[in-house]
């Protein structure tokens, strides 16, 4: 029989989180393994094995080990059943992986952990609310355009797998979210899912009690 895959995730990590949702729509069974960045466990050596960035997520899964959660969520698709996450069409799926990218790549590294550490706990939520209000203003132009109930069209997507979590933070930061309305509307049409719901920090094992 084989083995159950195994999720290394952090409750309230984003990229954590982008995972779990993908492994529910799938109906994936798994592991939860839990690594806790306050207590900087991603520092430790029996995780650098897993990875050399020391971030979560990592994911083991048919013999192997991925970090990144995009490429994560894209090798779940492509080997396991449906929902798709990705859109069969070119462009589609082009527009699915842009939209990914701007929170991947344009959002969520601005206000990681280890950035906020070095900006200081006197700036950091200046800064964190900086990068998603700006962040965010570009995305919400973007989804005006690619919208329909979901972020492209009406179909569950990895965009939509980026952009919960993103939102989440937003409210850390303090960001006024009235400004976003496609970015809110699309945010609140996927937190009743039930996959979403699923992966929420708040449903995870490591989340403590009075954050529950
Ligand atoms: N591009 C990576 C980013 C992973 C990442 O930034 N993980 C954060 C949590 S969401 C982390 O582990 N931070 C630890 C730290 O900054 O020390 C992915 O998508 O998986």
């Amino acid at each position: 029989m084989a083995t159950k895959p195994v999720l290394y995730s952090y409750f309230r990590s984003s990229c954590s989180w982008r995972v779990r949702i993908a492994l529910a729509m799938k109906g994936i069974a798994y592991e939860y393994k839990a690594v806790s960045l306050l207590k900087g466990e991603q520092m430790q050596e029996k995780y650098q094995v897993l990875t050399p960035m020391a971030q979560v997520p990592s994911l083991e899964i048919d013999g192997f080990v991925i970090n990144q959660s995009l490429p994560i969520i894209e090798y779940l698709d492509e080997t396991r059943g449906e929902p798709a996450l990705l859109p069969k069409d070119p462009k589609q799926r082009c527009i699915v992986r842009q939209i990914s990218e701007i929170i991947n790549s344009g959002i969520q590294p601005l206000q990681n952990l280890k950035i906020l550490k070095y900006v200081g706990d006197d700036k950091k939520l200046e800064w964190g609310h900086k990068f998603i209000d700006e962040g965010l203003a570009a995305l919400e132009k973007m989804l005006k355009t690619t919208a329909g109930k979901y972020s492209v069209g009406d179909e569950v997507t990895m965009a939509d797998l980026c952009l919960v979590p993103q939102v989440y933070n937003a409210g850390r930061f303090k960001v006024d979210m009235s400004k976003f309305p496609t970015i809110s509307r699309i945010n609140a049409a996927l937190g009743e899912l039930d996959a979403f719901i699923a992966a929420h920090p708040n449903k995870q094992p490591d989340c403590p009690d009075d954050l529950k």
